[in-house]
C-alpha cells in the first residue's frame, strides 16, 4: 500500500512536469509561428508597398506627358522624344518599354490618319490588325524606340479586349488605369512572366471633361506605358528573396493563365497547408492584383528562434530527476525505519551474545534457564540437567602460548561443546573460562553419560597450534534442575558446586549433585577414595 502511494507520487510528479513541458514546448512552437507568420506579413506588405510607390512613379510619369499633350493642341514627334529624354529613363524606371502615344482615330478617318503618318516619314505604316472597326487606337510612337524588332507601330489597342477595358476605363475616370495580363510587344506569344500596360487619357486642349460623358466626347487618345513584370519586380525585391518564394496574379483568381510574376525560387514543397503562406489583394490604377508570398526552405531557421527541441529535452531530463528525487525523499523514511530495524536487532543479537565465541551471553543464558524453569513449572516435566563447565589450567595457557591462543583455545570449545548439542538445549558463556549448559528434557544418568562424553571428546581433541597440539582439558559439575527449584540461579548454583569438587577431585572429570539428597555423583573417571 505504501509502496502503491509511493509510486503513485513518483508517476504524478512525473507526469505533472512533463505536462508543464509539453505546455512550454506548445507555447515555443506557437511564438516561432507567430514570429515567421508576422515576418512573412511584414515581407508581403513592405512588397504591395514598393510596389504601389513604383506605379505611383510611372503614373507620375504618364500624367508629365498628359500635361504634354493638355498645353498645346499641336504636339509633334519630336516633342514627346524631346519629353522622354528630358526624364532620363533608364535605371529609375525598370520594366518600361518605353512611353507610347495612341490617338483615338474613327472608322471615317482612318484612311487621312494613315496618310498623314506616311508624310510624316512612315511609309509602310498600316492599323493592325486588320478589319473593320467603328474605333481604332493605334500605336504611332514610343520613344525611346528600343528594339527594331519590337514593331508595335500600327497595332491598334482598342482591337484587343484586355487592353481596350483599361484604355475604357482611363478614358472616363480621366485617371490612370491598369490593363490585365498581356503580351509586350503585342505580337509575342503570351508569356508565363505576364506584362500589362498603364494607360493615361488625353482630352482635347483647353476642352472641360469633368464628368464621365464629357470626357468622352472630347477624348483624342491615349498615353502609355509597357511595363515588364519581371524587371520591374527584379528591382523591388527585399534581402530576404532567397528564403521566400513571391508570385502576383492578374485579379483574384489564382491559376496558371492569371500568373503575372513568380520569383522562381521553390523549394518544391507543395502548398499542402503545412507551407507558410501569406495573400494581399493590392488595386493598382483601377486593377486588382492578388500577391501571394510563401516561406521556402531555409525562412523557418533564418528568421524563428525555435527553441522547443531544447526545451523538450531539458524538460524530459529534469521531470525524470524531479520525479526520481521525490521517489527518494517519499521512500526515505520506510528506508530509515527498515535500517532502524536492522539495526536494533543487530543490537539485540550484539547484546546477548558473546563477542569471542557468538555463544550467548551470562545475562541471555541466565534469562533462557528462567524461561526453561517456567517451561518446566508449567508442564511438570521431570526436568532439564545444568552443566558447569570450568577450563582446567587455563592461566597457563594463556601464561605458555599468549592470550591470543588463549582466545583460540576458548572458540575451539564452544565449537566443539556446540557441536555436541541438540537444538533444543541451550549453551552460554558465563565468564572467563566458564560456559554453562542446560539439555533439555534430560536428566539424570543421561546428562551425566553426555558430560561425560563431552569431557572426554574435549580432552581427545587438542588445538593445534602452529602445526603443535595445546591439551585441553575441562572439569564439568551436573544438577538436575526441576519444579521444586525456585529459581535457575539455585540450580545453577548446584552446578557450580558440583564444579567446584570436581576441581577439587583433580580437574579433567565430572561431577554431579541432585537436589535434596544434595549427593554427589562421581563420574567414570572418579578415583577411589573420592565422595560417594
Ligand atoms: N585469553 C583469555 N583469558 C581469559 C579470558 N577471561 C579470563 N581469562 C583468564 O583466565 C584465567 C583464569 O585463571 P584462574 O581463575 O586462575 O583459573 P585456571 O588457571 O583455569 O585454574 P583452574 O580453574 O583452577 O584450573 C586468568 O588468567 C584470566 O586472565 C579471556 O577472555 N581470554
Amino acid at each position: 500500500m505504501i509502496w502503491l502511494r509511493h509510486r503513485f507520487l513518483f508517476l504524478l510528479v512525473l507526469a505533472g512536469s512533463l505536462g508543464a513541458t509539453y505546455l512550454l514546448w506548445q507555447h515555443e512552437k506557437n511564438s516561432v509561428a507567430q514570429v515567421l507568420r508576422a515576418t512573412l506579413d511584414f515581407n508581403l506588405r513592405e512588397t504591395s508597398s514598393r510596389i504601389e510607390q513604383r506605379l505611383a512613379s510611372y503614373e507620375q510619369m504618364l500624367r508629365g506627358a498628359q500635361g504634354l499633350y493638355a498645353a498645346s493642341d499641336n504636339v509633334e514627334r519630336r516633342d514627346l522624344r524631346a519629353f522622354v529624354e528630358s526624364l532620363q529613363t533608364g535605371s529609375d524606371f525598370p520594366g518600361m518599354r518605353g512611353i507610347g502615344v495612341a490617338p483615338l482615330v474613327l472608322l471615317k478617318d482612318r484612311s487621312r490618319h494613315i496618310s498623314e503618318l506616311h508624310r510624316l516619314g512612315f511609309p509602310d505604316y498600316t492599323i493592325v490588325p486588320e478589319g473593320r472597326r467603328d474605333v481604332f487606337a493605334p500605336i504611332v510612337q514610343v520613344e525611346p524606340t528600343i528594339s527594331p524588332s519590337w514593331d508595335a507601330m500600327g497595332y491598334d489597342m482598342y482591337s484587343d479586349s484586355v487592353r481596350r477595358a483599361a484604355m475604357e476605363r482611363a478614358r472616363d475616370s480621366g485617371m490612370a488605369a491598369i490593363s490585365g495580363k498581356v503580351s509586350v510587344p503585342p505580337q509575342a506569344d503570351r508569356t508565363p512572366q505576364g506584362a500589362f500596360l498603364m494607360y493615361m487619357p488625353l482630352y482635347q486642349h483647353d476642352a472641360v471633361h469633368n464628368s464621365p460623358s464629357t470626357r468622352r466626347a472630347t477624348l483624342v487618345g491615349w498615353t502609355f506605358v509597357p511595363l515588364l513584370m519581371n524587371e520591374l519586380m527584379a528591382s523591388l525585391y527585399g534581402e530576404n528573396e532567397a528564403a521566400t518564394k513571391f508570385r502576383i496574379y492578374d485579379g483574384v483568381g489564382l491559376t496558371q493563365q492569371t500568373l503575372m510574376y513568380d520569383s522562381g525560387h521553390d523549394d518544391g514543397r507543395a502548398p499542402d497547408g503545412q507551407q507558410l503562406s501569406a495573400n494581399e489583394y493590392i488595386v493598382v490604377g483601377g486593377h486588382t492584383w492578388t500577391l501571394v508570398i510563401s516561406a521556402q526552405d531555409g525562412f523557418d531557421a533564418r528568421f524563428g528562434r525555435d527553441k522547443s527541441q531544447l526545451i523538450a529535452i531539458t524538460g524530459i531530463v529534469l521531470s525524470l530527476l524531479l520525479a526520481m528525487l521525490t521517489w527518494q525523499l517519499s521512500t526515505s523514511r520506510e528506508r530509515a525505519v527498515v535500517l532502524a530495524t536492522e539495526m536494533t536487532g543487530e543490537l539485540r543479537a550484539m547484546a546477548a551474545t558473546d563477542f569471542l565465541t557468538g555463544l550467548s551471553n551470562r545475562r541471555h543464558f541466565m534469562a533462557g534457564m528462567a524461561d526453561e524453569l517456567a517451561r518446566l513449572q508449567r508442564l511438570d516435566y521431570n526436568g532439564s540437567a545444568v552443566l558447569m563447565l570450568d577450563v582446567d589450567h587455563f592461566k597457563q595457557i594463556n601464561d605458555s602460548y599468549g592470550h591470543a591462543v588463549g582466545d583460540a583455545v576458548l572458540k575451539h570449545l564452544a565449537h566443539l561443546m556446540q557441536g555436541s548439542l541438540r537444538k533444543v538445549d541451550l549453551i552460554g558463556r558465563l565468564g572467563g573460562e566458564e560456559f554453562a549448559m542446560i539439555l533439555n528434557g534430560t536428566i539424570g544418568s543421561a546428562a551425566q553419560t553426555f558430560a561425560e562424553r563431552l569431557r572426554q571428546t574435549i580432552a581427545d581433541t587438542p588445538l593445534m597450534h602452529n602445526g603443535q597440539p595445546i591439551p585441553v582439558t575441562v572439569s564439568i559439575g551436573i544438577t538436575d534442575m526441576s519444579v521444586v527449584d525456585a529459581n535457575a540461579e539455585s540450580a545453577l548454583m548446584r552446578a557450580d558446586e558440583a564444579l567446584y569438587c570436581a576441581k577439587a577431585g583433580g580437574r579433567n572429570r565430572v561431577e554431579a549433585v541432585t537436589e535434596g539428597t544434595k549427593k554427589l555423583i562421581l563420574s567414570a573417571e572418579l578415583r577411589p577414595g573420592s565422595m560417594a
